[in-house]
């Protein structure tokens, strides 16, 4: 429950007016509908009273109390979920945000990427009930509480106490929701809800292999059993959110007969009148209800528990990875007599591995110069290459970029200098110019051309009627494996940065596409820096220089693979 509070205390500091606002403009209607309940009561009584003696009653100034009563309420009730409603969305639009830097700096790589979306859309989509279904209901009832407390005080001691043993009964429902949350059902659920995701997309993408090995039935069983696991948690977070309802409807029920017992007899000993005791039950009448706000949070508990522990654990991990000021920062990395990327006895553990992959590193890439990286597989090319790109940062040891040290770099600086064409560069389902226009959002349509033609695309894109409006299906479908890699490269034209990384930018594709891509790649790289992971014989001609990584490890004296 630490987790909740951290969450609490956050959006309160995120914006103390939106905070307190909220929960001024909430207590509003929730006083003025205990108020009109009893005012009502009481004017009722006392009209009827009054008919029958003929005493004077001034029906205009309670006339006028109720219908501003009623105006408070309307308005009241407007205003609380304009402005909670809005304190919410403007807490999670920064908590967003920040949760969003967190997973891209990287603090999640590792875990499959349906698996990071379901948790953070699960995960914000119980903190949104944060405010609006435990802080705003539960400091709305405690203040009622108070309020009617001390009313019960001034009026009667008799009734003060019957009055406080009920809220105490209520008071004692929320701190056991508190602490006796059901967790372990939370986190069954929680875990059934990621394997029905992941299974699910095992299913759909693995489908033709499946049905191929004849694994297709035991597959969807996988995911009906999840399902199964998901619905029992969440019977049993419901039974016991039913409890909860039970229990407060019981306390209210036996709070209402009671004080109607003991308003009955202050009257009858003439304590106080009888339209004040009517004008009394009426009131606590009106508390069940408020009291009933805050059922929805505490039976929530459990999942928001949850949510709150997985999103501070991101916050802290995002804080830790990179400081904001170096994400943010105006540098720039241009020192061109520097080489164009250096590492310096670098060294890199995967999280878990037992071993370094990556161990003393050392050697330089100049400007302008082709360097291909070669060695057996799996002895650590492509960590090379995502630590080149800071897609992972060192354990030990330096790397610099045109003299500056890469992670001292801002993204945007880093981002402008260093581009990775890849196997894996992921073409959108938008228009091909949205595609293109992510590397240079301010390109004209001619240079979208130009590039397209430096990748030999520019025929078969002017030959669909759209043009560049051409839609590409998800993950580029619609091209072949030649043309989704020719589109990348037109991208990474677009990007003019001092060094390419190449990293198995031509798998999959035959000897001759490889060439032909690669060739296009090499007249057009202009004066950029060239580190290519090389699996293919062109690969290796390509480059001015080779390394060969093992060679490298074992004259550093780290280890070998
Ligand atoms: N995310 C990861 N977590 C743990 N270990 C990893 C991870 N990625 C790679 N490895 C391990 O690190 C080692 C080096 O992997 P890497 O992909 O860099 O090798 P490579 O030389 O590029 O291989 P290949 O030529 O087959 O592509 C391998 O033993 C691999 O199993």
């Amino acid at each position: 429950m630490k987790t909740v509070w951290q969450i609490i205390l956050e959006q309160y500091r995120y914006s103390r007016f939106h905070f307190g606002i909220g929960i001024l403009v909430a207590l509003l209607p929730a006083l003025a509908g205990a108020l009109l309940l009893g005012v009502s009561g009481w004017f009722i009584t006392a009209a009827a009273i009054a008919g029958t003696t003929g005493a004077f009653l001034n029906i205009f100034v309670p006339s006028a109390i109720i219908r501003a009563l009623a105006i408070i309420r309307t308005a009241g009730r407007y205003g609380e979920r304009v402005l909670t409603h809005d304190a919410t969305f403007r807490f999670l639009t920064g908590l967003r945000d920040r949760v969003f830097s967190a997973i891209a700096l990287g603090n999640e790589r590792g875990q499959r990427s349906g698996l990071v979306l379901n948790r953070l859309t699960l995960d914000i989509a119980a903190l949104d009930t944060v405010y609006l279904r435990l802080v705003v209901p539960l400091l709305v009832a405690t203040i009622l509480a108070l309020l009617l407390a001390l009313i019960w005080w001034t009026l009667s001691f008799q009734l003060f106490l019957v009055g406080s043993v009920f809220l105490l009964s209520w008071a004692a429902l929320a701190w056991v929701s508190f602490a006796k949350a059901d967790n372990k059902n939370a986190r069954r659920e929680d875990a059934a809800s990621d394997a029905i995701g992941l299974r699910a997309t095992d299913l759909i993408a693995g489908r033709r292999d499946l049905a191929i090995y004849g694994g297709l039935i035991e597959a969807a069983r996988r995911v009906s059993n999840a399902d199964d696991r998901q619905a029992q948690a969440h019977e049993a977070l419901e039974v016991r959110s039913t409890w909860l309802t039970a229990v407060s409807t019981l306390i209210g029920q036996l709070f209402l007969a009671t004080v109607l017992m003991a308003t009955i007899f202050g009257a009858a000993s003439a304590e106080f009148g009888i339209s004040a005791a009517v004008g009394l039950v009426l009131v606590v009448m009106a508390l069940p209800e408020i009291f009933s706000m805050m059922l929805p949070g505490l039976a929530g508990l459990p999942r928001i528990a949850l949510a709150a522990r997985r999103t501070v654990d991101r916050l802290r991990a995002g804080n830790s990875s990179l400081p904001v000021d170096q994400v943010r920062g105006n540098d720039t990395a241009h020192n061109v007599s520097a080489d164009a990327i250096a590492f310096d006895k670098v060294s890199f553990r995967y999280p878990g591995a037992t071993g370094n992959v990556i161990d003393g590193v050392s050697f330089e890439i100049r400007p302008g110069e082709v360097v291909a990286l070669s060695g057996r597989s799996g002895c650590g090319k492509s960590t090379v290459a995502a630590l080149a790109s800071r897609l992972l940062t060192p354990d030990q040891g330096q790397i610099t970029l045109a003299g500056q040290a890469l992670n001292g770099l801002s993204e945007e600086t880093l981002r402008r200098s260093v581009t990775v064409l890849s196997q894996r560069a992921y073409l959108f389902n938008d228009t091909v110019a949205a595609n293109l226009r992510i590397a240079a959002p301010l390109a004209s349509d001619g240079e979208l051309w130009a590039a397209l033609e430096m990748a030999a695309l520019g025929d078969r894109i002017s030959r669909n009627a759209e043009g560049l409006q051409t839609i590409l299906g998800e993950g580029g479908v619609g091209l072949s494996g030649g043309e989704q890699r020719r589109l990348a490269l037109a991208r990474a034209f677009l990007t003019h940065p001092g060094l390419f990384i190449l990293d198995e930018m031509t798998e999959g594709l035959d000897e001759r596409t490889s060439k032909e891509v690669l060739d296009r790649f090499h007249s057009h790289r202009g004066a950029a820096a060239v580190l290519i992971v090389a699996h293919k014989k062109c690969e290796l001609d390509l480059a001015d220089r080779s390394i060969d990584l093992r060679a490298l490890q074992a004259a550093s004296g780290g280890a070998m693979r």
